[in-house]
């Protein structure tokens, strides 16, 4: 007699899996290699941005009270006292009728509170002194870029498990971070069973596919951010299987296996799980693709018994692997995000379960559109490549129609939600 599995709802399943995620840890990496990864903490600005009053322009510095009545036929003069460049600071302060040669991003000198864009200035020599004069008048704070006008001391800046992308690393370049403290990426391994599979190099031979989903859930786990350690393919065989993941558990945060988890005579993760005395938190989900997804737990690590169905293996990381990565990387949103989408086409098809059609979305005419990208089963895997989101058509007796209002989980986005 064939197990009977009891389906759970997938926010159930999702939650389940949630408890055992764990805490994140941290490291210090070189800012250049920090790209990518996620910050530990949270950045605050440790002093002003700028850190002075400055020009924005090439031009001069002047007191704007001495141009006061400046006018078309009423020019009025200053002495230019010295030219200054960014990164120099005037040796004197200026006094009345006086300015200084300034370029843009040099401090503003002593005195001034107004800068004059070259462009309007007119520059002369005079009994070798040198002068300057304007056509119009300044007020006080004209073309100065002021001391903390980007951020001031002590504002929040970037959260904690924030990735740091090109901006962050500019801040962090900004407040002297030549260090940064980032999550460390959660380890995950990886064995792929089955023994149909070859290897991606080998010729096809009759009966045998290629092992597609190892390099699939190793990109999809580099992207959400863990480190992926592959410990190859098995055989189904129940001895090798058990040992290999044994062994490979001592070595990992977390274990991932694609295949092997349905009901088949060689689907052998249950009776592992079984073997290893882990705490199985689900087998089947009330979802399609990947039904049959099993989350067990050892020791607090969690063990993902990935569907071996291509687009199953795929929903299934992204639904569950994915959100522990992301806890662990300290986001506050580690779940995919959700956004309401205008159906692009008609999917009459009724299921019992939930579905998660992949799809591609995107914004026509200032509305967002989804739309399937293949065929709808499980053991696709041409559809994957094209797909940047999951629509969300729930259980019923009723298909979907174009025009419909279904909610759509992004696959490209990297902020996340928090449910
Ligand atoms: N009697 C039943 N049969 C099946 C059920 C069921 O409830 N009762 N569930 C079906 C569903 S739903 C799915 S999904 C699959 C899940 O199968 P397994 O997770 O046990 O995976 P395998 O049997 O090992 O393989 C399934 C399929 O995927 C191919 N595969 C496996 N590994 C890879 C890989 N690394 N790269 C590419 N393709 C892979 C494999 O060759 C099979 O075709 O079970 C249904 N059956
Ligand atoms: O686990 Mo299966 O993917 O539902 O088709
Ligand atoms: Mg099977």
């Amino acid at each position: 007699m064939v197990e009977r599995r009891t389906p759970i709802p997938v926010a159930e399943a999702i939650a389940r899996v949630m408890r055992y995620a764990g805490v994140g840890e941290e490291e210090t990496v070189p800012l250049r290699q920090s790209y990518g990864r996620y910050l530990a903490e949270d950045l605050r600005a440790d002093h002003d941005v700028p850190p002075f009053d400055r020009s924005p322009y090439d031009g001069f510095a002047i007191r704007a009270a001495d141009s006061e009545g400046a006018g078309l036929d009423r020019p009025v003069e200053f002495e230019v006292i010295e030219t200054i460049g960014a990164g120099q600071v005037a040796k004197q302060p200026v006094g009345p009728f006086q300015a200084v040669r300034l370029m843009t991003g040099a401090q503003i000198p002593q005195g001034c509170d107004a800068v004059v864009m070259l462009e309007l200035a007119k520059q002369y020599e005079r009994d070798g002194k040198t002068y300057m004069s304007i056509k119009r008048p300044f007020r006080p704070g004209d073309n100065i870029s002021f001391q903390g006008e980007d951020a001031k001391k002590g504002q929040p800046l970037v959260e904690k498990g924030t990735r740091i992308n090109p901006g962050v690393a500019a801040l962090l370049a900004t407040f002297g971070y030549a260090e940064v403290k980032v999550a460390k990426k959660p380890r995950i391994g990886l064995f792929a069973t089955g023994s149909e599979l070859l290897d991606v190099s080998e010729p096809l031979v009759p009966g045998k596919i290629r092992n597609s989903n190892a390099y699939m859930i190793e990109a999809q786990a580099l992207k959400s951010g863990a480190e992926l350690i592959y410990f190859g393919q098995l055989a189904d065989d129940f001895d090798a299987c058990f040992h290999a993941v044994r062994e490979a558990l001592d070595q990992v945060d977390m274990l991932m296996t694609t295949g092997g988890v349905s009901v088949g005579d060689y689907d052998y993760l249950p009776a592992i799980y079984e073997r290893l005395g882990a705490n199985v938190l689900f087998n089947k989900i009330a979802m399609r693709p990947g039904s049959v997804t099993t989350v067990a737990e050892w020791n607090g690590k969690l063990l993902f018994g990935l569907s071996g169905n291509p687009s199953a293996c795929y929903v299934g990381y992204e639904l569950f692997v994915r959100p522990v990565v992301r806890t662990r990387l300290f986001s506050p949103k580690p779940y995919l995000k959700k956004v309401k989408a205008t159906l692009g086409a008609d999917f009459p098809k009724p299921n019992p379960f939930t579905r998660f059609v992949r799809s591609r979305i995107e914004a026509i005419d200032g509305r967002l559109i989804v739309k399937p990208v293949g065929m709808d089963k499980s053991n696709i895997v041409t559809s994957l490549a094209a797909a940047n989101a999951l629509m969300v058509l729930p259980g019923g007796t009723r298909g979907f129609a174009k025009g419909d209002e279904v909610d759509v989980w992004l696959l490209d986005d990297d902020e996340g939600s928090s449910e």
